[in-house]
C-alpha cells in the first residue's frame, strides 16, 4: 500500500515563537517521489518530522489518504524514516538491524525470508552477519535502507540519507534509491539541500526558503520557469547569472535592458512576454541568464532571437568535457542573501511605514511576509540604495526599499557572467570576446525577485 500525504496551511512555531515553517500547502500523490529542497535551516527536516509524527503541528492540517492525521502517533502512520547518520544499533548484526522493525511488529514470527529478500534487493546478502562497525559508510546506509524497506511501509521519509557519503558513492546510491522506490511504488518524501540530487531524484521538487514554499513542480519546470530569483539561483549549476538591469521602453522604438555599460536590445515588435516589461519602464530589474543562454560568436552569426554583447575574459575554468568562462561585461551582479551567506540570515523585523497603515497596506505586508523577506538585494553597499527612476515614494510599500544588503558582492567569483563552452575554444585572460544572448532563455525578475518574464502563470494585479 502506498499513500497520499497532504499538508494544508501547515505551520510550525517553536517554543520561543520562532516560525520555522509558514503555511505550507503540499499534496503528495500516492507513489510520488517528492523532494524538499532548500538551504540549511529552511525547515525541511521539520516538515518531514511533522509528517512522521515526531514533531507537533502548530497550525494547519496533515491528511493521510484524506484522513485527518495531526494527532496520529508515529507508530500508527506506517511510515519508515531513513536519516543521514544511518542510525543503526551498534550491538546488532545487519540481519538483526534489518529485522528489528519486523520483530517489533510481529514478535515470535520467523522473519528470515523477508530479511533475506530485502538484503537481496539491496545486494547486501554477504554483509548480514557483520556489525555496523565492520561496515563502510555506504554499506551502513544500505543496511539502514534495508531496515526501512523490510516491513514494506506505505511511505518513506528520507532526511539527507546520502550526505555523509563521498561523491561517487552518493551518485551510485542515488540511482539505487531511485530504482528501489520506483519498483516498490511507495510514496517518498526526500529532504536535501543538494539541488543536483533533487533534480535527479524527484518526480517533483518543492523549494523552501525560510520556512516558506517558493515553488513546487517537476525538475524541468523549476529549472525552466523559476518563480523567483531564489529558485532560479538555487537550482542549476553553474548558478544562473543574475545581473542588475534597467528597462528602457520608449513609446516609439525597440525596448532594451540596460546592463551597466551595455544593453540587450529586445526585438521590435516585442514578443508578448517582452511586451509585459513595458510597465517596468525606467525601473531596476534583475536579468537572469543561465550559462547556456549565451554563446561565443560574432554578431554576424546571430540566429533569430539572439542579440550581441561583449565580454572581457576574467577566468577560465577547465572542466574536462566543458569549459566555464567568466566574463566581465561591465554589469553589476544582484545578490541573493541566503545563497551567499553560509547560514540563512535571521528573518528581519518588518519595518513600519511612515505614512500609517490602512487595510491595503496590511494585506500587502502579509503578502510580503509570505516571501520571507526580500529574495534579492539590489542595494549596493558601496553605492548606497539602488535608485529607481520610475519609482517615487508614492509607489507604495511594494516598491519601498527593503532591508539592507546582507552579503558582500565581493564573495562572488570573478566576472559578472559565466558561460559554458566546449574545451576546443582557446581563450586567454584579458581577451575581449563577442557574445550572443539567446532571448528565448532570458529571465527578467522584478526588483523584489519575482519573475516577470517569461510571464508568470498569474499576472500580478497592477495595483499590488
Ligand atoms: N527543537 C527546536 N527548537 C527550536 N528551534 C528548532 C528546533 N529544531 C529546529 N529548530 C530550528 O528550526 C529551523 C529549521 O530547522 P530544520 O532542521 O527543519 O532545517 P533544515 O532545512 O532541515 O536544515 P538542515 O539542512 O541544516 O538540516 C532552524 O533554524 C533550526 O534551528
Amino acid at each position: 500500500m502506498t499513500r497520499a500525504i497532504s499538508l494544508h496551511d501547515v505551520s510550525k512555531v517553536y517554543a520561543r515563537g520562532v516560525r520555522v515553517v509558514d503555511r505550507l500547502t503540499l499534496d503528495i500523490a500516492p507513489g510520488e517521489f517528492l523532494v524538499l529542497l532548500g538551504p540549511s535551516g529552511c525547515g525541511k527536516s521539520t516538515v518531514l518530522r511533522m509528517i512522521a509524527g515526531l514533531e507537533e503541528i502548530t497550525e494547519g492540517e496533515l491528511l493521510l489518504d484524506g484522513e485527518w492525521a495531526n494527532d496520529l502517533p508515529p507508530s500508527g502512520r506506517d511510515m519508515a524514516m531513513v536519516f543521514q547518520n544511518f542510525a543503526l544499533y551498534p550491538t546488532m548484526t545487519s540481519r538483526d538491524n534489518i529485522g528489528f522493525p519486523l520483530r517489533i511488529e510481529a514478535p515470535g514470527r520467523d522473519h528470515r525470508p523477508k530479511v533475506d529478500a530485502t538484503a537481496r534487493m539491496l545486494g547486501i546478502e554477504d554483509l548480514l552477519d557483520r556489525f555496523p562497525a565492520q561496515l563502510s559508510g555506504g554499506e551502513r546506509q544500505r543496511v539502514a535502507m534495508g531496515r526501512a524497506i523490510a516491513r514494506r511501509p506505505s511511505a518513506f521519509l528520507m532526511d539527507e540519507p546520502l550526505s555523509n557519503l563521498d561523491a561517487k558513492l552518493r551518485n551510485h546510491l542515488r540511482a539505487e534509491i531511485s530504482k528501489l522506490t520506483r519498483e516498490l511504488g511507495v510514496t517518498t518524501v526526500y529532504v536535501t539541500h543538494d539541488q543536483a540530487e533533487a533534480m535527479s531524484l524527484g518526480d517533483r521538487v518543492a523549494v523552501l526558503r525560510g520556512g516558506v514554499l517558493q515553488q513546487v513542480g517537476s525538475p524541468r519546470e523549476v529549472y525552466a520557469l523559476p518563480r523567483n530569483v531564489f529558485v532560479a539561483a538555487f537550482v542549476g549549476t553553474p548558478r544562473i547569472n543574475l545581473l542588475r538591469g534597467v528597462v528602457h521602453a520608449p513609446l516609439d522604438g525597440a525596448m532594451s535592458l540596460a546592463l551597466g555599460k551595455q544593453c540587450l536590445r529586445l526585438p521590435d515588435p516585442p514578443s508578448p512576454d517582452h511586451q509585459l516589461l513595458r510597465v517596468q519602464q525606467g525601473r531596476e530589474v534583475i536579468v537572469g541568464l543561465r550559462a547556456e543562454a549565451v554563446r561565443i560568436a560574432k554578431p554576424s552569426a546571430a540566429r533569430p532571437g539572439e542579440v550581441p554583447l561583449t565580454g572581457l575574459v576574467e577566468h577560465v575554468e577547465y572542466q574536462g568535457h566543458e569549459v566555464l568562462v567568466h566574463f566581465n561585461t561591465g554589469s553589476h551582479p544582484a545578490v541573493v542573501p541566503e545563497l551567499e551567506a553560509p547560514r540563512p540570515a535571521p528573518r528581519p523585523a518588518r519595518r513600519r511605514r511612515r505614512d500609517g497603515g490602512g487595510v491595503l497596506e496590511r494585506i500587502r505586508e502579509r503578502a510580503g511576509s509570505l516571501r520571507a523577506g526580500p529574495v534579492v538585494v539590489l542595494d549596493d553597499p558601496a553605492n548606497g540604495p539602488a535608485n529607481d527612476p520610475a519609482d517615487g515614494s508614492a509607489n507604495g510599500p511594494a516598491d519601498a526599499p527593503r532591508e539592507p544588503a546582507l552579503a558582500p558582492a565581493e564573495a562572488r567569483l570573478p566576472g559578472d557572467l559565466v558561460i559554458r563552452t566546449t574545451p576546443d575554444i582557446r581563450l586567454r585572460h584579458g581577451l575581449q570576446v563577442p557574445l550572443l544572448v539567446d532571448l528565448a532563455h532570458l529571465f527578467v525578475f522584478d526588483r523584489h525577485g519575482e519573475r516577470i518574464c517569461p510571464a508568470p502563470a498569474r499576472l500580478p494585479d497592477l495595483a499590488e
